[in-house]
């Protein structure tokens, strides 16, 4: 369980001042200031400038900059930005190894990109380099380089979705899902979230605003899924004291490890309440 809730994790392009100043207005879990895909070659300078005053400014959640990766032009000077300007991450794309990890967790938390074949056979060795807070997936740069068709349920991706999920979860670190492109699209948004949160991801990355609040609602926890587990708890902390090693609730053995779930959905229904 993460300290912070990460059910929705919004991209915005950092050439874009009137969407970063919307995104501040936003309910977002937290929020990614893209400097790489979202933004034109031409705008990669002007983009870094208004990254920088948008990170000047007060968030209320916390804000990370995906920078250009390895071998691009603009790559020092995004990482110069990120580690100075007060991003409280750096995003870094196509992450395809351990060492590139290791040498690249330069004291603030490394978001990596699980976006390339590469990438995903490394995964579990990049999910343990411990400056590594959290592997993100990129669908449409691994769809392109796996030669994969689109599929209404990712079908050709699935492997290595769960790859990144098995990873993260090996290493105690946060997998958070891919971006859905349609965003005119509530139906497949709100299908695509379940399934990563049924796949183990702890939240979703989202390209839009209307997407924030459908990710919060599939990633989050309802009333009544923390009343579920304050009843579970109670039935086990009843069976202990009197002297018994496993509980039932509601007819289904309760052991330890569902007790530890139900507090995870208590923490995290504490951590959004209001939210
Ligand atoms: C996808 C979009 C290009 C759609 O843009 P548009 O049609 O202009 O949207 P709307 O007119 O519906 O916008 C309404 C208002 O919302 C603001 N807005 C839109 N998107 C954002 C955002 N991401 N953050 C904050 N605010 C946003 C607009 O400014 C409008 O505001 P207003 O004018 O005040 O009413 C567009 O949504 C967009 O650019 N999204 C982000 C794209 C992006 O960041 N892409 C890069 C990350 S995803 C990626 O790289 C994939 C990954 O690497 C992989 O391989 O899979
Ligand atoms: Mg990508």
């Amino acid at each position: 369980m993460t300290a912070r809730p990460l059910r929705s994790v919004l991209y915005v392009p950092g050439d874009k001042p009137r969407a970063i100043d919307k995104a501040r207005t936003l309910s977002p879990d937290a929020v990614i200031l893209d400097l790489e895909d979202a933004v034109a070659p031409e705008h990669k300078e002007a983009a870094r400038a208004h990254v920088r005053d948008a990170l000047a400014a007060r968030w209320p959640v916390p804000v990370l900059v995906r920078v250009n990766g390895s071998g691009a032009p603009w790559e020092h000077d995004d990482r110069e930005l990120a580690l100075t300007a007060g991003a409280a991450g750096l995003v870094l794309p196509k992450v395809e190894d351990a060492r590139t990890a290791h040498d690249l967790s330069l004291g603030l938390p490394l978001w990596a990109m699980i976006e390339t074949p590469r990438g995903v056979l490394n995964a579990p060795a990049i999910a343990a380099v411990p400056g590594v807070a959290g592997l993100l997936v990129g669908a449409n740069d691994l769809a392109r380089a796996l030669r994969t068709r689109p599929h209404p349920d990712r079908a050709p991706l699935l492997h290595a979705l769960s790859a990144v999920v098995l990873a993260a979860r090996a290493h105690g670190k946060i997998p958070l899902d891919a971006v859905y492109n349609d965003v005119r699209d509530p139906d497949g948004f709100a299908r695509e979230c379940r399934q990563g949160r049924d796949l183990g991801f702890t939240g979703k990355t989202v390209i839009h605003p209307a997407q924030i609040d459908p990710a919060n609602a599939a990633y989050g926890v309802t009333d009544d899924e923390a009343d579920e587990a304050r009843a579970l708890i109670a039935a086990w902390d009843a069976a202990r004291a009197e002297g018994r090693s496993v509980a039932t609730h509601q007819g289904a053995l309760v052991e330890q490890m569902h007790v530890d779930e139900a507090q995870d959905v208590l923490a995290l229904w504490e951590g959004t309440r209001g939210k």
